[in-house]
C-alpha cells in the first residue's frame, strides 16, 4: 500500500512534527503545527508522522486534527509497545484518508538491560504483541528496533523478521544516537536485506540521527544499499544534534541522481519558504552556513567565486537557487570581493562609471570592508556617489583631526589640512559642539566661512559599525550647496562634507579669478 510502483522512488517520511518537536524549544502549538503540515502535504511528502498520541491531550488533539484536515500524505502516530500507547494512536489517526501506526521497540543491549529491564525473549514478545495489536486497527504498520545500530545483528535480523510476520508494512532501522558511520549503516542494511525472510514484502526505512553529523551521509548509504523510505525533519531539527535534513537528503538525490539513480515527490521549490516557516514557528534559526536553505548556501563573497559566477553559475553552484525557492544567487559584497562584482553591483544600482572611477570606487570598497563587516547597497551607492562628486577639483583634503568635547569642557577641535600644492595648514578652535568647532577650524585654515542652513547625521547601514551620512545645506555668497558625506566615523563624514563644500567655494573662486584673463573653458568645474 505504501510501496511506490517505481522501485526507484523513495518515499519521503517526515518527521518535523514528532521527532522534530522533541528538539528542546521546539514546542508547538496546534495551529502552528496544522500549518506545517498543510505545507509539508504541499511540499510532496508522503508521509507525515504527526506526533506521538499518548504523550499529552495536546499531542493527540494535533495528530487528531492532521489526520482530519490533511489530506493526501499517510498521517502516522507513533506509539511504545504497549495496549494503551498504540489505541491512543489508532484513535487519533483513524480520520486520515491513509493512516499509519509507528511502533518501536528498543533493542540494543544498553537499552534492554538498563532502560527497559527486558530479556532478548520479552523484547521479541512485546515487538511481535506491538505489531499485531496495531495490524488489527490500522492496516499500515510501521516497526521501529531503537537503537538498531548498535544492536547485534543477529538479534536485530531476528526483532525484524518476527516483525514482518507479525504484519510490519515498514521496516524502519534507527541510528537513535547517531552512532553508525555510513559503511557502517550500509552493511546493516545490506545484512538485513540479505537474512530477513520476507523483508522485500516490506518498505526498509531509514531513520538518522545527527550526533556525529552525519546523519545525511548515512541515509543516503542506505539509500544506496536498497533502502526506500528516508525519515527526516526539515531544517534537521530533532533530539540533540537533530535527524537527517530533509532539503540536504532531498536535494543530495535530486543533484546525484548520476550516481544514486533514485527520486522523491517533493517540489522543491518549496523547501525554502517551509524552512522559513518551521524558524517562524519554533523561533529556532537556521544557521548561516546550514546546506540548502542557510543564509550563506547561495551567497558568495571571494572575488574570484565572484568572477566565476558572472561568467557561468555552474563554476561555484551545484545547485540552482530557484530550485530551492531562492529567487537569485547573492554576490555578497566584502573584503574578499574584486572588481568584476562590483562593478556589477554598481551597475545594478543604476550607475555608469567610468573605468577609472569604478578604480577609484574599488579602492575605497576596500578600505571599508577591511572595516566593517557588512557591505550593503547604500554603502556602495554612498561610494558611488562620492566618487561623482570627486570630479570636482580638490583643493583642500582632511589630513588629520581631533576634537574634545564632554561636561565641563569646551568643544574645541584642531584640524591639520592638505593644500594641493603639498603644504599641510593647521589649526585650532572652538565651537557650540565637536562638529561646529571642526567646522570652525577648516574655515580658519581656508579663510572661507560658510553659514551652514541645514546639516543632518543618519546611518546608511544597520548595525554598531554601520557607516554614517552626514548632509549639510550651507549658503556662500547668497548660494545655496548641499553634500554628503560617509564614514564610520560621523565627525569624519561631517569634517568630508563640509570641506567638500569649500572646495567647491575654492574651485568657484579660481575660477572667477581666472574669468578675465583666460579663455580656457571651465566646463568640467560644476556651478555652486
Ligand atoms: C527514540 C525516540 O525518539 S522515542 C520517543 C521519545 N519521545 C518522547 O518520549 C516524547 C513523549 N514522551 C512522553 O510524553 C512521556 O515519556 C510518556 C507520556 C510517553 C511516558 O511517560 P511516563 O509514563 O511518565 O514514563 P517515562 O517517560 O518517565 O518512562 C518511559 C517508560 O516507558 C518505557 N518504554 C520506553 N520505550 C518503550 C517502548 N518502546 N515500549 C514499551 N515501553 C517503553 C520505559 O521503560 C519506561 O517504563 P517504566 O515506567 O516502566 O520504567
Ligand atoms: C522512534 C524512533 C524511530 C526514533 O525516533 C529513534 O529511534 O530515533
Ligand atoms: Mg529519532
Amino acid at each position: 500500500m505504501t510501496t511506490p510502483n517505481d522501485p526507484n522512488r523513495v518515499i519521503v517520511f517526515d518527521t518535523t512534527l514528532r521527532d522534530g518537536e522533541q528538539s528542546p524549544g521546539c514546542s508547538m502549538n496546534l495551529n502552528e503545527k496544522l500549518e506545517i503540515a498543510h505545507g509539508l502535504k504541499d511540499l510532496g511528502v508522503d508521509v507525515i508522522e504527526a506526533g506521538f498520541p499518548i504523550a499529552s491531550p495536546g499531542d493527540f488533539e494535533s495528530v487528531q486534527e492532521i489526520a482530519r484536515q490533511v489530506d493526501g500524505p499517510i498521517i502516522c502516530g507513533l506509539a511504545r509497545c504497549n495496549t494503551a500507547d498504540i489505541d491512543r494512536a489508532a484513535d487519533a489517526v483513524k480520520h486520515a484518508r491513509r493512516p499509519r501506526i509507528h511502533v518501536f521497540l528498543a533493542t540494543s543491549a544498553i537499552h534492554r538491560e538498563f532502560k527497559l529491564r527486558m530479556s532478548r525473549e520479552e523484547i521479541l514478545k512485546r515487538a511481535i504483541d506491538g505489531v499485531k495489536r496495531a495490524r488489527d486497527q490500522i492496516a499500515d504498520v510501521e516497526f521501529s528496533p531503537e537503537d538498531a545500530s548498535r544492536t547485534e545483528l543477529d538479534f536485530l535480523a531476528e526483532v525484524v523478521e518476527r516483525a514482518v510476520e507479525a504484519g510490519a508494512t515498514t521496516l524502519n532501522i534507527p541510528d537513535t544516537v547517531g552512532y553508525a558511520v555510513p559503511t557502517h549503516y550500509a552493511d546493516i542494511i545490506r545484512h538485513l536485506k540479505k537474512t530477513v525472510r520476507g523483508i522485500d514484502k516490506c518498505v526498509l526505512s531509514v531513520h538518522c540521527h545527527n550526533d556525529l553529523g552525519l546523519a545525511v551521509a548515512n541515509s543516503l548509504a542506505a539509500l544506496k544499499e536498497g533502502a526506500r523510505q528516508v525519515e527526516c525533519t526539515i531544517n534537521g531539527i530533532g533530539e540533540r544534534a537533530g535527524n537527517t535534513a530533509l532539503e540536504e537528503v532531498v536535494m543530495a538525490l535530486r543533484t546525484r541522481q548520476d550516481y544514486y539513480g533514485l527520486t522523491t515527490g517533493i517540489n522543491s521549490r518549496l523547501l525554502l519558504p517551509l524552512s522559513r516557516k518551521l524558524s517562524h514557528a519554533t523561533g529556532m534559526q537556521v544557521q548561516r552556513n546550514k546546506a540548502i536553505v542557510g543564509q550563506n548556501a547561495f551567497a558568495h563573497e571571494a572575488g574570484i567565486h565572484q568572477d566565476g559566477m558572472l561568467k557561468n553559475p555552474n563554476t561555484y553552484e551545484i545547485m540552482r537557487p530557484e530550485d530551492i525557492g531562492l529567487s537569485r544567487t547573492e554576490l555578497v559584497l566584502g573584503k574578499h570581493s574584486g572588481r568584476h562584482a562590483l562593478r556589477q553591483k554598481i551597475s545594478d544600482l543604476g550607475y555608469h562609471l567610468s573605468d577609472e572611477q569604478l578604480n577609484k570606487v574599488f579602492e575605497s570598497f576596500k578600505v571599508l570592508a577591511d572595516r566593517k563587516k557588512d557591505i550593503y547597497d547604500a554603502d556602495i551607492e554612498a561610494l558611488a556617489d562620492t566618487q561623482i562628486h570627486e570630479s570636482v577639483q580638490k583643493v583642500w583634503k582632511l589630513q588629520a583631526f581631533t576634537c574634545n568635547a564632554g561636561t565641563g569642557t569646551l568643544p574645541s577641535a584642531a584640524v591639520s589640512l592638505e593644500r594641493n600644492d603639498g603644504k599641510i595648514h593647521r589649526d585650532a578652535a572652538l565651537g557650540d559642539g565637536p562638529i561646529d568647532a571642526v567646522f570652525n577650524t577648516i574655515d580658519r585654515i581656508t579663510g572661507i566661512t560658510l553659514k551652514v542652513v541645514d546639516y543632518r547625521v543618519r546611518a546608511v547601514t544597520f548595525g554598531g559599525d554601520a557607516q554614517g551620512e552626514a548632509f549639510i545645506e550651507a549658503e556662500y555668497a547668497g548660494k545655496k550647496v548641499t553634500t554628503r558625506a560617509v564614514s564610520t566615523d560621523i565627525v569624519e563624514a561631517s569634517a568630508l562634507a563640509y570641506l567638500d563644500l569649500i572646495n567647491r567655494v575654492t574651485a568657484r573662486q579660481d575660477r572667477d579669478r581666472l574669468k578675465p584673463t583666460d579663455n580656457v573653458s571651465h566646463d568640467a568645474v560644476p556651478s555652486l
